[in-house]
């Protein structure tokens, strides 16, 4: 039965889509186990120093330069546990899982996202060539093309004081509400970004926890605030009740509801519902459900940051973004960068069985790159099912985290330097800050402690050394016994070294999309749909049937003791 199921959901999906990859498992695919045998038997033991000292060429061969027109990306893989082999092996891997043609299909607007029908065509927001792209026949990039120029016009509008509010002040204040896909881009780009701020504040709004939206109106004032409601679906419980809730709070205000459509725009896919919601259609941004949430910063979603730093700003951002489709579309897969990236992560979570990867940014305003990711790789990669339908028999995504260095190291960095786990990490540096204080001290300090650590992290301590260094602090033979053992680092810990030249619109464009091709790839070495997220909609259906309990004085009964005992506390303690 299983496997005429199984049968079944290849036929229909998979099919003789050119996208397919072969119908064979990845831990039985002859690239991934001559792989994982030649690491097991010749790699896995070997200290990455060693690699340093026996190859004089190391640094050079494992480093790959992007160019942009705000200086060069370095990024050094070369504290990784590669060698030349690997490294060929790795590659081969890539070529066997069907890497170059699954990307070809994306780009051509195949319907890779098979479990909604739909194509994968973020990179068609940010096609700045406009060649043409085609889903069912049509030519997408006159709609993108429209709905850049309404964001321009738009922007313009808000930044320059033409657009008013109900009383004829100019907007102040901006307020993205949604959550995920149409919260976390926005979030992070405009605090990353906030040092080319030209337009209005920008507030976020996205938790359905009342505190949320009742923090950030407190300190606005109704008749500068615009809200943009930015939701794909327009259904998400958690943007229409925040968005409802924003409504109440700004008729309390103004009065008159004619007031609103100078306070209240939308992002959607769903035109039909945002009306529906009160919106005027002459102030909906478009988007196509090709758009995947997680992928959205690139489309009308992107309205708060274009709004906070400008159209022209958020245009440099495409472009970034632009440059890196390029670079993997056009780029033998051993010079790829997204490729590397992808592989090297394929190899510890495959091979060595790491958990986790680290993302860890040297850049204050960056600190929401990691939040960002998290649901860039968990929601993409987190599944347990291949597109043939089976249960796959290796690990997939990773569990993905990370804090902006230095507070990482004051926190958490004890674990991955001495902890029992492999955790492979990302540092991501700018080489110049945006805030050149006290004659760049602070940033001379903030790179000192990027490069110490990713050091440290491969060289370790030996004990011998270890006890070298207590000897010469004049502690005692006896002291020394206890404390040693302590004192060692036992390295070899890998890290990948990201470094930018400077934070601007460009360079972090580009950065995102590194990332979002390096979780599509892995995604096609595991053989699964990347590009929906079944995941998150069993809680919400669950939700629905709890929230009425709540509201009810009934006893609950129908869920498991536990669920059941939780609801009862609740009520009872809610008097
Ligand atoms: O933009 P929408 O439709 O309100 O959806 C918001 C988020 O909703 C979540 O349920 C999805 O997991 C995310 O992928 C999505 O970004």
């Amino acid at each position: 039965m299983l496997n005429y199921l199984s049968d079944l959901m290849s036929a229909l999906f998979v099919g003789d889509s050119k996208n397919s990859v072969p119908a064979m498992s990845l831990t039985q695919d002859a690239a991934f186990v001559d792989l994982k045998n030649y690491v097991e038997a010749n790699e896995k033991d070997v200290q990455l120093l060693d690699w340093f000292q026996k190859d004089q060429s190391r640094f050079e061969k494992f480093t790959r330069h992007f160019k942009t027109p705000d200086g060069d990306f370095l990024f050094d893989f070369s504290k990784n546990r590669i060698t030349d082999e690997s490294f060929q092996l790795l590659m081969k891997l890539a070529k066997s899982r069907g890497v170059e043609e699954s990307r070809d299909a994306m780009f051509s607007a195949e319907k890779i996202n098979f479990t909604e029908n739909r194509a994968v065509l973020h990179v068609a927001l940010r096609n700045r060539a406009n060649r043409p792209i085609l889903v069912d026949g049509k030519d997408v990039m006159p709609d993108v093309n429209r709905v850049l120029a309404h964001m321009k016009e738009f922007c313009n509008e808000i930044i320059s004081g033409q657009w008013t509010g109900y009383t004829g002040k100019k907007i102040t204040d901006v307020v993205n509400i949604g959550i995920g896909g149409s919260d976390l881009g926005p979030l992070m780009v405009t605090e990353s970004l906030k040092n080319y701020q030209i337009g209005p504040n920008v507030h976020f709004v996205s938790n359905v926890d009342g505190t949320h939206v009742a923090e950030v109106t407190k300190k606005l004032n109704a008749e500068t605030t615009l809200f943009i409601i930015a939701s794909k679906t327009f259904t998400t419980q958690e943007t229409i009740t925040n968005a409802e809730t924003a409504k109440e709070w700004f008729l309390s205000k103004a009065g008159d509801p004619a007031a609103v459509a100078k306070h209240f725009v939308a992002l959607s896919t769903n035109v039909l519902k945002a009306v529906e919601f009160g919106i005027d259609e002459k102030n909906m941004f478009e988007f196509w459900d090709w758009v995947g949430g997680r992928y959205s910063l690139w489309s009308a979603i992107g309205l708060s940051i274009a709004v906070h730093i400008g159209f022209e700003n958020y245009e440099k951002l495409l472009d970034g973004a632009f440059a890196v489709d390029e670079h993997f579309v056009n780029t033998p897969l051993e010079q790829n960068i997204p490729v590397i990236l992808a592989m090297i992560g394929v190899l510890y979570n495959n091979v060595y069985g790491a958990e986790t990867h680290a993302l860890l940014p040297y850049d204050q305003y960056m600190h929401r790159f990691a939040a960002y990711f998290q649901q860039g790789d968990m929601e993409s990669n987190g599944k347990f099912v291949t597109r043939h339908g089976t249960r796959v028999d290796y690990s997939t995504g990773p569990i993905v985290w990370g804090e902006p260095g230095t507070n990482g190291q004051h926190a958490f960095y004890q674990l991955i330097h001495q902890g029992t786990r492999l955790i492979p990490a990302d540092f991501i540096a700018p080489v110049r800050t945006l805030n050149p204080i006290r004659n760049g001290l602070h940033h001379q300090i903030l790179l000192a402690n990027f490069l110490a650590q990713s050091e440290a992290l491969m060289k370790g301590k030996t004990a011998a050394v270890a006890e070298e260094e207590l000897k010469a602090s004049g502690m005692s033979a006896e002291s020394i016994a206890k404390i040693l053992p302590h004192k060692v680092f036992e390295g070899n810990k890998p890290t990948t070294s990201i470094v930018l030249p400077i934070v601007t619109p460009f360079t972090l464009g580009s950065l995102i999309a590194f990332y979002e091709h390096k979780i599509f790839v892995q995604g096609i070495i595991w053989d699964i749909c990347s590009f929906d997220q079944w995941g998150v909609e069993l809680g919400k259906q669950l939700a629905k049937v709890i929230q009425p309990e709540l509201a009810s004085a009934d006893k609950v009964t129908t869920h498991d003791a536990s669920t059941n005992g939780l609801i009862a506390f609740i009520k009872n303690n809610n008097a």
